[in-house]
């Protein structure tokens, strides 16, 4: 599991740490050269050499520029052309200006010749997590400048212009290809548009981890999934296995009902019982599941409940998804279900046993306010206010739980945007619930696997949601192989 670390959480282990160097009779801002040593490696190993390489500094007036500085020096030192461009030149840290001339860096002011157009590497050292808000306008222009010409660009800890916490992007930032960041992952690197701003995401680490409290924030890796979908053992039964029960779909449309059901019973469901009016439909596709036409009530035993998908928002299906609210299973509600919910939340709130919503940013909106650039802060409020786990669709999914922990999804492709692939993840997830592991983990584990299948899927080119439900198997089987996964697009 990766800890996502807010600013202030980082600054509070930084001076932890920095009391423990000191005690250690280390040197003064041995942080500094840690993150900087780290910063200049990997820059190294991207570029391959630094003779002769040339390489555009942009600092900063705090910390951040101090931290571009000394990484340049590194840089100079094994002989780069180092342009250190100050935008607060009276600010500039003067120790880490200092090491740049003493390595034969140039430092030049904002107006300078400052080499972006003929870069081989940008370094944006403008503004850390001690930022606010968009750029201003001087480092504004440099950094669009610097997006659009030849160097590789590598942001120093944080993209400038985004919110280190919530990934918020209020004006003009700095999109890089290469985020190296220091001590800990932060949000923002990988949430909302902070996470299209910070391309690959490198942590380094300076001897922060000790010294930070435990985080709020995560992201699942393969190995922490692979705990989700271990195989039966040798006493395992079908019903011992979690059986999952499934409402959705229609006469008119099964679809959705044929998803949601081929994707529980592919993830691991021991059984899966189909209760509602798309039976012909699921019986035709999935002769494996036990389906009545009748109410939930009918269908027999089962360890969790899926309910909503292409259900309908009628009298009929309000009972039916009351019904299921009723018991005292983990439902999740998906879908026309969220709807309804939306409608009357007294259907979820109050439930003791795990609920767990699983809104877009749409049907998120139908509980009252919108999504808005924090992600994980959105998911929060409308988790505690049901006292439900909200698990918030899109480009990063973002699970939330009512007491604050929350989950980054890290998995997952764009190819997901078609119809039917949210069908997909309310099986999966129904299927993993089944099982009685905590809901909000297990909800986050969910949105791993689902995104993986995706990335599989579309592998062979774009997908469509019935590829996921095919590809299922072949996912479970990878991610339960040590050694295969790891973050799609980050090296956290
Ligand atoms: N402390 C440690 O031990 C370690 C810290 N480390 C490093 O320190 C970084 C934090 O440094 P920090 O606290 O100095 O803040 P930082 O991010 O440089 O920003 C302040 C500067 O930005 C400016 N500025 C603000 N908003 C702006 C905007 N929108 N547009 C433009 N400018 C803006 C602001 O100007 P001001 O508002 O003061 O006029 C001020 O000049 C952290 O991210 C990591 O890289 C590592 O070395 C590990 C050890
Ligand atoms: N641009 C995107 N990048 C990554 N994942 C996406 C993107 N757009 C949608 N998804 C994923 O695809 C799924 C779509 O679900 P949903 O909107 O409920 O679709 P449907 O209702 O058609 O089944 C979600 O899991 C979501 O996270
Ligand atoms: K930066």
């Amino acid at each position: 599991m990766i800890g996502l670390s807010t600013a202030a959480e980082v600054r509070a282990a930084e001076v932890r740490a920095a009391e423990d160097v000191l005690l250690a009779r280390t040197r003064e801002g041995a942080l500094m050269r840690r993150a900087a040593t780290g910063l200049a490696t990997v820059c190294l190993r991207r570029l391959g050499r630094a003779h002769g390489v040339r390489v555009t500094v942009l600092v900063g007036g705090g910390n951040n520029g101090g931290d571009a500085l000394f990484a340049g020096a590194h840089l100079a030192a094994r002989g780069a052309r180092v342009t250190a461009v100050l935008l607060d030149p009276g600010r500039a840290h003067p120790a880490g200006l200092a090491a740049l001339r003493r390595a034969g860096g140039r430092v030049t002011g904002p107006e300078g010749p400052d080499g972006l157009d003929r870069a081989d590497l940008v370094l944006d050292g403008i503004v850390g997590i001690g930022g606010r808000g968009g750029l201003r306008p001087a480092a504004a222009a440099l950094a669009e400048r610097a997006a659009t010409g030849p160097g590789l660009t590598v942001a120093v800890d944080v993209p400038s212009g985004v919110d280190a916490d919530t990934g918020a992007v209020e004006g003009a930032a700095f999109p890089v290809l290469h985020t190296v960041t220091f001590g800990a992952v932060k949000p923002g690197l990988v949430v909302g548009d902070g996470r299209g701003y910070a391309g690959t995401v490198h942590l380094v680490d300076i001897g922060l981890g000790p010294h930070l409290a435990p985080p709020r924030a995560h992201q699942l890796t393969d190995a922490d999934v692979a705990a989700h979908l271990q195989p039966p053992e040798p006493g395992d039964d079908k019903y011992s296995r979690g059986v999952v029960g499934v409402v959705a779909g229609s006469a008119t449309y099964p679809g959705a009902a044929v998803l949601c059901t081929g994707a529980a019973l592919r993830t691991r469901a021991g059984l899966v019982r189909y209760a509602g009016t798309a039976g012909d439909g699921v019986r035709a596709a999935w002769p494996e599941a036990i389906v009545t036409d009748g109410r939930p009530a009918d269908a027999g035993r089962v360890q969790a409940w899926v309910a909503g998908p292409g259900m309908g928002t009628d009298d009929d299906a309000r009972s039916v998804l009351a019904e299921v609210l009723a018991t005292d299973l983990p439902v999740v509600v998906d879908a026309d279900a969220l709807t309804m919910a939306a409608r009357e939340p007294a259907l979820v709130r109050g439930r003791d046993a795990p609920t767990v919503l699983t809104p877009h940013d749409r049907e998120f909106e139908r509980f009252g306010v919108p999504v808005d650039a924090d992600r994980v802060g959105s998911a929060r409020r409308l988790a505690a206010e049901l006292g439900a786990v909200v698990l918030l669709k899109g480009d990063a999914t973002v699970v939330a739980a009512p007491d604050g922990t929350a989950y980054v999804n890290a998995t997952g492709t764009s190819e997901l945007a078609t119809a039917g692939t949210g069908d997909v993840l309310a099986g999966i997830l129904g299927a993993l619930l089944a099982t009685g592991t905590p809901a909000a983990e297990t909800a986050a584990a969910a949105a791993h696997l689902h995104g993986r299948t995706g990335q599989l899927a579309a592998e062979r080119g774009p997908l469509i949601a019935g590829d996921l439900v095919r590809r299922l198997p072949e996912t479970v089987g990878r991610v339960r192989e040590p050694g295969t996964g790891g973050l799609r697009d980050s090296e956290a």
